[in-house]
């Protein structure tokens, strides 16, 4: 029996010492494992050939961004120009936060225009703008360039800018002059900022589902699909800062910023499906002609123009929600920058609006005072319905799409605003297969390359040695015309087959809007404001734009 146990606890004691001789063994291969790792990564990180900042073992030059994330586009701006324009920023380690980041325009040029097949979007992308689903900014082959052919059609059609040039007019009219008009009866600091964007979201769902949610009004509401619009805009920018696997981890245990994501979707998502269904329902009540005659919105379009694929409930939810988020905030940002660099250069708006009396003269006053946007009787026509008042008052008071095309200088101006302040401050790419860049930079297929738009804009070989100078002169050719840049140079619209879509309309719009303020309003930007860029997708006004509005004495 005592034998029995003896040889049980030899046994046992043999089992344990074996035990934690496979710990330690394990413990040992771990610990060289690891090291051997490091000393890999260091190796790998020390001969990055074109390291644009410090990479600190494990945590990379993140730190060093970090730290300069109050003024980073100025930042990444002032690392390129040393560097020649292209060099490469690591991420933390096991993280995929590694870029080749460029500004030079031969590169663009090469990766959006020349190379276009082999620089895409790619999976990691679609992942980051999880909400956009299959659309338009977000796909690659097929499904892009149908989606493209599609909306391309669309935004030709001589119908739809006759609707949107209705839209924004009525909108300019009776919402955007009389909010301005109360601010400034009651000496109010408003933030144009916020204006803008209650403005531009309006203007974008009338565009898109045919139905203004007016978020544009004196009591400045909180509109549920607004807000998470701009809690998806969030969600993204997160994304692109904390490495994947932990905006993953928080999406699946639903906490924190991505839980605030998915309830923004599902918001989103309820609204658009009830507007394709009521949509739907709306148009199969009509005939032939009736639909010729409705108003021409995103959405009726896109269920009436089928071209040989089904525009089902998804893809018509992916497409509306693309083309919310790619011609709503780019149009707020612009207008935000635009009318701040016109505060601080009052020769540019005097140049502005002597353009516009040269061009209007006889429309200068020729319905109501601005500050009574009612529907008075017309003294000379006592026929005239409701509607038929207001299109004849709106045309008087916001110039339309043709007029505004007259305005030169005023485009030149604004040219200027989003060269230095481009809506899309960067964008990214992956490479396909193995490449050489024209600036001689290798990469290797899957490599993610960065372009800083913004910094393109402040760069001395493209634009001359008063690049950071306001200056629309540099848009007007002698012969008083638009002076052409090519857009992998003005970049702030994108460049090659995938060039913004709207940028035409773009600019149409924002000279109707700005045009219409301008003559009728001046601003004071309040003293203190100070215009730093938000930490966004989209290049806003961290503080907003706080101003004063005084009437222009015409
Ligand atoms: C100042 C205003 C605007 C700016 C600066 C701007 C800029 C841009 C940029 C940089 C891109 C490329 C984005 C990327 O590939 O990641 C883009 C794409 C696009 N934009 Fe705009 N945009 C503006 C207004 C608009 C408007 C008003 C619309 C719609 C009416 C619009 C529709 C589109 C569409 C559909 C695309 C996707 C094109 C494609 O990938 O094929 N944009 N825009």
């Amino acid at each position: 029996m005592s034998s029995n146990l003896h040889f049980k606890n030899s046994k046992f004691m043999h089992t344990q010492a074996q035990l934690s001789f496979d710990m330690a063994m394990l413990l040992y291969v771990f610990i060289i494992a690891s090291f051997f790792s490091f000393v890999y990564f260091f190796h790998c990180r020390r001969f990055s050939k074109h390291p644009l900042l410090v990479d600190y073992p494990i945590l990379g030059m993140l730190p060093t961004v970090i730290f300069n994330l109050w003024r980073v586009h100025d930042f990444f701006t002032e690392v390129l120009t040393k560097h020649g324009g292209t060099g490469e920023f690591k991420g933390p380690w096991f993280t995929k936060m590694n870029y080749l980041v460029t500004c030079d325009s031969l590169n663009v040029q090469h990766m959006l225009c020349k190379r276009f097949d082999n620089y895409i979007k790619g999976s990691e992308f679609r992942d980051i703008f999880e909400p956009f689903g299959d659309g338009v900014v977000t796909a690659d082959s097929e499904t892009w360039k149908y989606f493209r052919t599609v909306l391309h059609s669309l935004i030709k059609q001589r119908r739809f800018e006759v609707f949107v040039d209705q839209t924004v007019q009525k909108k300019v009219y009776t919402s955007l002059l009389p909010i301005l008009d109360h601010a400034q009866q009651q000496g109010r600091v408003v933030d144009l900022q916020d204006i803008f964007n209650r403005f531009t979201f309006d203007n974008i769902c009338s565009t898109i589902v045919g139905h203004d949610p007016k978020c544009l009004s004196i009591d400045f509401p909180e509109v549920a699909i607004e807000k998470a619009f701009n809690e998806c805009e969030e969600s993204i920018f997160y994304r692109h800062v904390v490495p994947g696997s932990v905006w993953k981890l928080q999406k699946w245990l639903q906490i924190g910023q991505e839980k605030k994501m998915t309830e923004a979707c599902r918001t989103f998502d309820d609204f658009i499906y009830s507007c394709i269904a009521s949509k739907r329902e709306e148009l199969s009540k009509c005939s032939r002609e009736e639909m010729e005659e409705a108003p021409f919105d995103l959405l009726t379009a896109l269920i009436t123009e089928e071209r040989g694929r089904l525009h089902d409930d998804k893809f018509l939810r992916d497409g509306a929600f693309n083309f919310f988020v790619a011609g709503r905030e780019t149009m707020t940002s612009a207008l935000t920058w635009f009318f701040w660099l016109i505060a601080k250069h009052p020769l540019v708006e005097a140049k502005i609006l002597e353009e516009i009396r040269d061009h209007f003269k006889t429309d200068e006053k020729k319905t109501v005072d601005c500050g009574d946007h009612g529907f008075h009787e017309d003294h000379h026509d006592h026929n005239l319905d409701q509607e038929q008042y207001l299109e004849k008052s709106v045309s008087g008071e916001v110039l339309g799409m043709q007029e505004v095309k007259k305005l030169v200088y005023l485009h030149g101006a604004l040219c200027e605003a989003l060269r230095l302040f481009p809506p899309v401050p960067i964008e990214r790419k992956q490479a396909v297969k193995a490449d050489t860049l024209p600036s001689g930079h290798r990469v290797n297929g899957n490599t993610m390359i960065m372009f800083s738009l913004y910094a393109m804009g402040r760069c001395e070989e493209i634009w001359g040695k008063d690049c950071l100078e306001f200056k629309p002169e540099r848009w007007i050719s002698e012969r008083g015309e638009i002076v052409y840049a090519p857009a992998y140079k003005f970049i702030a619209f994108n460049a090659g087959p995938r060039i913004c879509l709207g940028k035409d309309l773009a600019f149409l719009q924002m000279k109707m809007v700005a045009a219409a303020i301008l003559r009728k309003y001046c601003f004071k930007v309040v003293e203190d404001h100070v215009a730093t860029p938000t930490h966004s997708i989209v290049l806003l006004m961290k503080n907003g734009l706080k101003a004063r509005i005084m009437k222009r004495e015409v």
